[in-house]
């Protein structure tokens, strides 16, 4: 569905795109996974033909030449990109008219999409009017009214709230159960966790990709997971055998080898500075812990 092979898009001496060879099979909903400036906003574009690559090459939908694509795919970019200060409604039939829909089967298939994505009761309303999660829902709908096969997402639900960033994942599902391939980018770790197989991204790079289980038994150290309220702790952790720590929340996950010398260690450490540990435990490594490690190899 899609093939790179050591793609690179370089604006002046920034590596946008440095080198990435990767493949998408027909059904995947497929994750793009990496902080800022990872470089997934111009790999998208690379594949939807807004950009041209410096280097590499690059198929999608079985063509080389990407203009020949453009009516087969969705593509929602990371600005949204409809009419404000038109309805949604008046965006979706515009969108329909361009692919050249008569004017019946545009209204027919404009309320099926506005069903599916839940807003048939705002069709009349401004689409500047609209919350955020109800933009990306527009801006889905009118993405799918030329019924592309091949859907991409540039960080659709990013400033989005929790409740529609759920609606919005499980409309991407439903999408894909009636067999839509989707490629969607997201710096959330637990929209990664929803993809088949996701592709990390940094600094240009695909640094690796697989499925999220198959990613997170890949991980060769161990977690331990501290909860404490004490602060600046790393201060004094520094004899402890720990190979790195990282903050989620209010809780630390620290990097070890041998959890069961490295927690004797750290209660001991902790107990000698008169700090209060709230829990000490082992866990499972997360792809947040397999991406802070895989980013700091590089
Ligand atoms: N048109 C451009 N001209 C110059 N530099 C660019 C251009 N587009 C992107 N870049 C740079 O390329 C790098 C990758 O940016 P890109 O937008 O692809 O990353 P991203 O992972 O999508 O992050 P974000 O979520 O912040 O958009 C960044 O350093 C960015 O500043």
């Amino acid at each position: 569905m899609i093939r790179l092979r050591q793609a690179a898009k370089y604006f002046g001496a920034v590596r946008a795109v440095d080198g990435v060879t990767l493949e998408v099979q027909p059904g995947e909903i497929f994750g793009l996974v990496g902080p800022d400036g990872a470089g997934k906003t111009t790999l998208i574009r690379l594949l939807t033909g807004v950009l041209t690559p410096g280097a590499g090459e690059i198929e999608v939908l079985g063509r080389r030449n990407l203009e020949d694509i453009k009516e087969h795919i969705g593509y929602i970019p990371q600005k949204f990109s409809l009419y404000g200060d038109m309805t949604v409604i008046e965006n979706i039939r515009l969108l329909g008219s361009l692919y050249g829909a008569d004017a019946a089967a545009i209204a027919a298939r404009a309320r099926e999409i506005l069903a599916f994505t839940n807003l048939l009761p705002f069709q009349d309303r401004l689409a500047d009017r609209l919350s955020g999660g109800m933009k990306q829902k527009l801006a889905l709908a009118a993405g799918l009214m030329h019924r592309p096969k091949l859907f991409f997402l540039d960080e659709p639900t990013t400033g989005v709230d929790p409740v529609s960033r759920r609606e919005f994942w499980q409309m991407l599902y439903r999408m894909n159960q009636d067999g839509m391939t989707v490629l969607v980018s997201t710096p959330y770790m637990d929209e990664a966790e929803l993809c088949h197989r996701v592709a990390f991204m940094h600094q240009g790079r695909i640094v690796a990709c697989g499925s999220p289980l198959r990613l997170r038994r890949s991980y060769p150290h161990r977690i331990l997971e501290l909860e404490t309220s004490a602060k600046h702790i790393n201060r004094h952790l520094a004899g402890v055998p720990i190979r790195d720590m990282n903050a989620f929340g209010d809780k630390y996950h620290l990097v070890v080898d041998d959890p069961e010398t490295a927690m004797a260690a750290i209660r001991q450490a902790l107990a000698a500075a008169g700090l209060d540990i709230g829990s000490l435990r082992e866990t499972a490594p997360s792809l947040e812990d397999v991406f802070v490690e895989l980013a700091g190899e590089e």
